[in-house]
């Protein structure tokens, strides 16, 4: 090569003039650093890249419905039920954390039947707004007997004896951490001021069904905060209160001990045949509302207590903000099944075809999913918008049991009609013109319990007219509604959509419709990605 050849840019890489040997080496210690940092720069680079392509085969789904205080659609259950079966590895990492939230949900009904007997030794009205499930009650605003007589000194000692659960909701409610926080709304915001329980007739306490309930913005977070404090059990910041015999079991924490010690009182209150009927006057059905355990208290109130998979999945815990969980498919399932859409009431076995081999046709893509919950109340709605862009898939929760109840936010408005208008408006978004569409018509056992006590779909809904009164054909009626908005607002594309009775509590029974679900959800990405 010439001297007139030479590159102009080499004069760059010449040691400069008159470099002494020390000088050298410390510039080669620069160039060597200046190096490593321009690779790594590269790496990282090409990771984002690979990242990003990876993302563009990520499927979105995102979990819609909503969401009232005493009223849920049941969307983090649903989503515990996707995440049972295929994120099986977080979920046990999780389980043992969930014990807490368990706990909370035991103390919060322990403490919600506590104030309703108050109320009812004040002799409060009766609150006509709430929407619990109907039982055969005189009409509210109707004089009621008092069954304040009903409640003896057995009550009062029964309260006494359960205070220490207050004490052990706020250590709770600590262990949840930052990321939490109380959701108080309108009338309850009175709840989280109120002291000591009291069932003297001078007491302040005021008895809301319209609870303040506990919620958090980063699921995750909390349920590390949990597993850390669990961990930490028998450290001498959790102890301090004794069990009815003195004694303590190592590494028992102190809630799960005062909850132990509690469980014979809290069975007794929960058993009571008084407590039962200012209940029943006072239209509180404990047995429909979320986080119900008090059944389970033989077995949960234990210092050995460890949550079963069906006590995380009905554990309740409400959510605040969007909550995004990543799911990845096991390579070697790369079989779905055929089209399942619209099966009846019962969830029908439906026959397994292998009809791809995802692996061989797409590579990866499917694999990852994007599962969005969000929280579901009317002032939250908002935030939904931005997640619409470019979902595969929304999965919208109707309750089918509250044909008969009324939103706690707007009590003029009926549940099942906001359910109508918000299916409307995410049917109507432009951005979800091509998304598939699933819908689960849920709490079908509820709905069932509450047709069989006489209540009559046709009193609420006058259009129901004379069918019968029975689950299967409201669920029917109800499905040909939303399918009826659903074409309306359809009017270009033939979207995809798919509707499932359910009764997402029940995981056994869900778990069919959740693989149909994935299944169609997965079959309908390939084909819109042209993978098949
Ligand atoms: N009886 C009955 N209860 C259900 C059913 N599905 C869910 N639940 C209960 O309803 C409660 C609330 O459900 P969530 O899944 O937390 O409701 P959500 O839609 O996530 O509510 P937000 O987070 O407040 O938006 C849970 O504690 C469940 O135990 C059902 O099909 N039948
Ligand atoms: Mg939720």
């Amino acid at each position: 090569m010439g001297k007139t050849e030479a590159d102009p840019f080499a004069i760059f890489h010449l040691p400069p003039p008159g470099e002494t040997s020390s000088e050298r080496a410390v510039r080669e210690a620069k160039e060597a650093e200046a190096k490593r940092v321009s690779d790594l720069i590269d790496e990282q680079l090409k990771a984002e890249k690979q990242a990003l392509k990876k993302e563009k085969y990520v499927v979105k789904v995102l979990l819609l419905g909503q969401s009232e205080s005493g009223a849920y659609e049941c969307k983090s259950t649903t989503l515990k039920n996707f995440r049972m079966r295929y994120a099986k590895a977080a979920w046990e990492a999780e389980r043992a954390s969930w014990r807490s939230v368990i706990q909370l949900n035991v103390i919060r009904s322990i403490i919600t039947i506590v104030e309703i007997l108050q109320a009812e030794m004040d002799g409060d009205p009766i609150d006509s707004s709430t929407p619990t499930t109907p039982v055969e009650s005189p009409t509210p605003g109707t004089p009621t007997p008092a069954l304040s007589t009903l409640l003896t000194d057995k009550h009062q000692l029964l309260k006494l004896r359960l205070g220490p659960l207050r004490r052990v909701e706020t250590d709770l409610k600590k262990r949840l951490g930052q990321g939490a926080m109380e959701e108080v709304d309108g009338a309850a915001a009175e709840l989280s001021e109120l002291g000591p329980l009291s069932l003297e007739p001078e007491s302040e306490v005021l008895v809301k069904k319209q609870r303040a309930e506990w919620g958090v913005h980063r699921l995750h977070d909390a349920l590390e905060k949990l597993s850390v404090a669990v961990v930490r059990v028998g450290s001498p910041s959790l102890r301090g209160h004794g069990s009815d015999d003195g004694s303590k079991e190592a590494g028992v924490d102190d809630v799960t001990d005062v909850i132990a010690s509690c469980r014979e009182d809290m069975q007794a209150l929960w058993s009571d045949e008084a407590v039962r009927a200012v209940l029943k006057k006072r239209k509180m059905r404990m047995e429909d509302s979320a986080g119900f355990f008090l059944d389970d208290l033989d077995r949960i109130a234990q210092r050995n207590y460890e949550p079963s998979d069906d006590d995380v999945v009905r554990a309740r815990l409400r959510t605040l903000g969007v909550q995004e969980y990543r799911i990845s498919f096991d390579p070697n399932d790369n079989t779905v099944f055929a089209d399942a859409s619209d099966p009846s009431l019962e969830p029908r076995p439906v026959k397994r075809i292998p009809i791809l081999n995802i692996a061989g046709v797409g590579g990866d893509a499917g694999r990852e999913w994007l599962l969005y919950d969000v929280g579901g109340s009317r002032t939250m709605r908002h935030a939904w918008l931005p997640y619409f862009d470019n979902v595969q898939a929304i999965i919208f929760l109707a309750p089918v049991s509250c044909f008969d109840e009324r939103l706690t936010e707007d009590s003029k408005i009926n549940r099942l009609e906001d359910s109508f208008l918000l299916w409307r408006t995410v049917c109507g978004s432009k951005l979800l013109q091509k998304t598939t569409m699933i819908m689960f018509l849920n709490k079908c056992d509820l709905l069932k319990k509450k047709l069989k006590s006489g209540v009559q779909v046709k009193t609420y809904l006058p259009s129901y007219g004379e069918r019968p009164n029975d689950a299967n054909t409201v669920v029917k009626y109800l499905k040909d509604k939303f399918k009826e908005i659903l074409k309306q607002e359809s009017p270009e594309v033939k979207r995809r959509s798919y509707f499932y009775a359910t009764t997402v509590i029940d995981t056994k029974a869900t778990a069919a419709t959740i693989k149909a679900v994935r299944d169609s959800i997965l079959r309908d990405y390939l084909k819109s990605a042209d993978i098949v």
